[in-house]
């Protein structure tokens, strides 16, 4: 059995990812962790877990303590928080999947600017594998420590993968478009994630400014072999859960819809969490699962293509994410404790 700790359990991306770990077949959870409701049966935080998950939370301070005992740490806290428990880990042979941001960007620099914190651990950067399993699997089945993606990252550079490979599109012309419920905001108390807030309402955030743009960026530079820049919009609309991208390109050639259907379905062909959909994707198609469907439209007007993605955040944008990387990491089954997952439109 992989003996595995959750570091942040309490939070949305930690509570789904206990629930996975716990019905993994080859997997023992070892603790999950929490900041302020220590000593707190996790089944008393997510009522739904009553019965099945009654592990008591331990304080987050105390983990080092259980390094010893576990194969894999996963850490779902506040960027900024996974540094010195992320060395300490990897110095004890755990294994680290981090469901933030901190070692998803190469550059210090980078992290610096958007994230407005020095990296404290720049020695790891250059081993840290960025976790999209259908970019990078074999580097990730390599590696000790992985960065799990952000969740509109997952779903704007599966949705643009194909086009940039194949250099189809203007690089420069590649705009994003996303949605994403509210869960996507974390569970922290926070005024414009109240009901009253968000509820009947969408709003555009963090325009020409959001820290993804980066992510997206380096991970598509490195697609499409040099470096490129996208124009990202995400927006807040009133749901639990999903991401909905539609990304926007300029074809270089005259390419039908089908043709492009071919190659998007030729280029996801061996990937079983990637569904090429000929209706365009919505979220509830995906809610509860680590599928990310994918479609699209040429406009012959304009010549561009618009490709529509749709994940559910917490699952391929989080935390079935980081159990598909885990079971790459371990040389299990990849779609181990993934398939049949509840979807509940
Ligand atoms: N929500 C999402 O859709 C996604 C989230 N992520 C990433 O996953 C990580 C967790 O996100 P999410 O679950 O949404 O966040 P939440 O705010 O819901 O949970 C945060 C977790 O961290 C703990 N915590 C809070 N403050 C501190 C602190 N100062 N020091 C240590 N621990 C602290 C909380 O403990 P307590 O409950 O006891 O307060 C909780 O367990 C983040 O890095 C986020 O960016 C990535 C992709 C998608
Ligand atoms: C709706 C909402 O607020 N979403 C979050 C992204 C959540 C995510 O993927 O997170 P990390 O990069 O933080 O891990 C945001 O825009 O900041």
């Amino acid at each position: 059995m992989i003996r595995a700790g959750i570091l942040g359990a309490t939070g949305y991306a930690g509570q789904q990812l206990a629930w996975l770990l716990f019905r993994h077949p080859h997997v023992k959870i070892h603790f999950l962790s929490s900041y302020n409701h220590t000593d707190v049966p996790f089944s008393q935080i997510y009522c739904q877990y009553e019965g099945f998950i009654q592990d008591l939370c331990i304080d987050i301070q105390s983990i080092e303590e259980h390094l010893s005992n576990i194969d894999i740490l996963f850490i779902a806290l506040p960027h900024g928080k996974a540094f010195p428990i992320t060395e300490k880990a990897l110095a004890y042979g755990v294994k680290v999947v981090d469901l933030g941001a901190d070692f998803r960007l190469k550059s210090t620099e980078i992290y610096k600017a958007w994230y407005g914190l020095d990296h404290e651990c720049s020695n790891l950067l250059s081993s840290a594998v960025y976790g999209l399993p259908e970019i990078h699997r074999i580097q990730i089945s390599q590696a000790q420590l992985i960065a799990n993606p952000g969740c509109y990252p997952t779903a704007s550079i599966l949705a643009l993968a194909p086009l940039l490979k194949h250099r189809l599109i203007d690089p420069s012309s590649v705009i994003i478009d996303a949605k994403s419920g509210v869960s996507g905001a974390g569970r922290s108390a926070n005024i414009a994630t109240l009901f009253t807030e968000c509820n009947e309402s969408i709003k555009a955030y963090g325009v020409a400014g959001h820290r993804h743009t980066p992510e997206i960026e380096q991970e598509l530079s490195l697609i499409y072999g040099e470096n490129l820049h996208v124009s990202f919009t995400p927006h807040l609309v009133p749901m639990n859960r999903g991401i909905l991208a539609a990304c926007y390109g300029k074809l270089l050639h005259k390419l039908t819809q089908e043709e492009l259907y071919e190659i998007y379905q030729f280029f996801y062909k061996d990937e079983y969490f990637i569904r090429i959909v000929e209706n365009l994707p919505e979220t509830r198609w995906v809610r509860g699962s680590n599928f990310c469907d994918i479609g699209l439209r040429v406009d012959g007007r304009t010549g561009r293509v618009i490709v529509i993605s749709a994940i559910d955040n917490l699952m391929k944008g989080a935390a079935s994410q980081a159990v598909q990387n885990m079971n790459l990491l371990f040389g299990i089954r990849e779609i181990e404790g993934l398939e049949l997952l509840a979807m509940i439109p």
